[in-house]
């Protein structure tokens, strides 16, 4: 039986996980299974999806564009010897894949294509940060381009004048995205989902183009540490936030689980262009291992100084 599949794209920090969630939330009647990609090693992004019973498959270590298709390939195939388990697919795409490489699968394998067919795919659109990230990187040129649905994010940022300039470019890339708007940070799942893409994708540029390993990401870096030691999360807030404020050009995004001292739960650290934001996390349980996670990812990061940054907020030093 075929397996209807929606594909998230959108830059780094654009609202993806937090739409995925919201989808769990609103049709708790579907079991999805998720697949989840991430730039840098760490897999946070399954961390934060709020309800652990659906099936969630990472592809963790590098993009997907680079390093799907033998990843893809495996998941696609556990998924169609348990087909009873589950009734839709969806995959979140890293926030600097070409979605393009991602769908590839899905179009050029008839098998594939019949078991999976793609129903829509979702860019999400930071309405506040998308014009510079479209300045300055390739990749959401091309998740513009190549999407059926444009999700605009965090509308409370900007102005209506200004709201309506962005939907003029964004459909100067792309004259054939239908729009849809986050509205006080509940976003319209249902008529999303009542979306089904026109015709079949015409991929003709990848289909049959071998799959170059050239990394197309120019000076985009991401680095990972994990620390066993506890932070002082005042201290972690307070230097991470003066870094945005002042240094952080080039730095798209930041994501964490931190163990902080004296906090029997994880804190959820995020930080997307200059906001930065700690919220409560899970608890942990007395026979985990308290670990913390931090992602960076941007372009010419110096992870020596990240690095020392984050070995100066440590709770001992306190
Ligand atoms: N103000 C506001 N913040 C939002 C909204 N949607 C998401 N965020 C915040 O934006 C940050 C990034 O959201 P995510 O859902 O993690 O973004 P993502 O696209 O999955 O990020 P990557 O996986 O790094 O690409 C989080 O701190 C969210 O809480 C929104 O509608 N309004």
């Amino acid at each position: 039986m075929s397996k209807p599949v929606t594909i998230l794209t959108g830059f780094l920090g654009s609202g993806k996980t937090t739409f995925l969630n919201q989808v769990l939330e609103q049709k708790p009647s579907i079991r999805f299974a998720i697949v989840e990609n991430e730039f840098g090693e760490a897999g946070i992004d399954g961390e934060l999806i709020i309800k652990p019973d659906n099936e969630i498959f990472e592809l963790s270590n590098g993009c997907l564009c680079c390093s799907l298709n033998e990843g893809i390939y495996d998941i696609l195939n556990e998924l169609s010897h348990k087909t009873e388990q589950f009734d839709e697919l969806i995959i979140e795409t890293t926030g600097i894949a070409d979605p393009a490489n991602v769908a590839s699968p899905f179009f050029s394998h008839s098998e594939i294509k019949k078991d999976f067919p793609v129903k829509r795919i979702v860019c999400l659109v930071d309405v506040e940060l998308i014009e510079d990230q479209l300045t300055e990187t390739e990749e959401a040129i091309k998740q513009l381009a190549f999407s059926d649905i444009i999700l605009l994010n965090k509308t409370a940022k900007v102005s209506k004048v200004y709201l309506e300039e962005v939907k003029y470019k964004l459909l100067s890339i792309n004259p054939f995205i239908k729009f849809f708007e986050e509205n006080g940070m509940v976003f319209p799942v249902a008529e999303i989902f009542e979306t089904v893409r026109d015709a079949d994708l015409k991929i003709e540029e990848n289909e049959n183009k071998p799959h170059s390993h050239e990394h197309k990401h120019g000076k985009i870096k991401s680095f990972t540490f994990r620390f066993p030691e506890p932070f002082n999360d005042k201290e972690l807030q307070m230097r991470l936030f003066g870094y945005l404020v002042f240094e952080a050009k080039g730095l798209y995004r930041i994501k964490g689980i931190i163990n902080a001292k004296d906090v029997n739960h994880r804190l959820i650290l995020q930080s997307v262009g200059q906001s930065l934001n700690i919220s409560g996390g899970k608890a942990w349980q007395n026979d985990e291992i308290r670990e913390s996670k931090i992602v960076f990812i941007g372009k010419d990061l110096d992870k020596a100084f990240f690095e020392e940054m984050l070995r100066g907020c440590m709770a001992e030093k306190y």
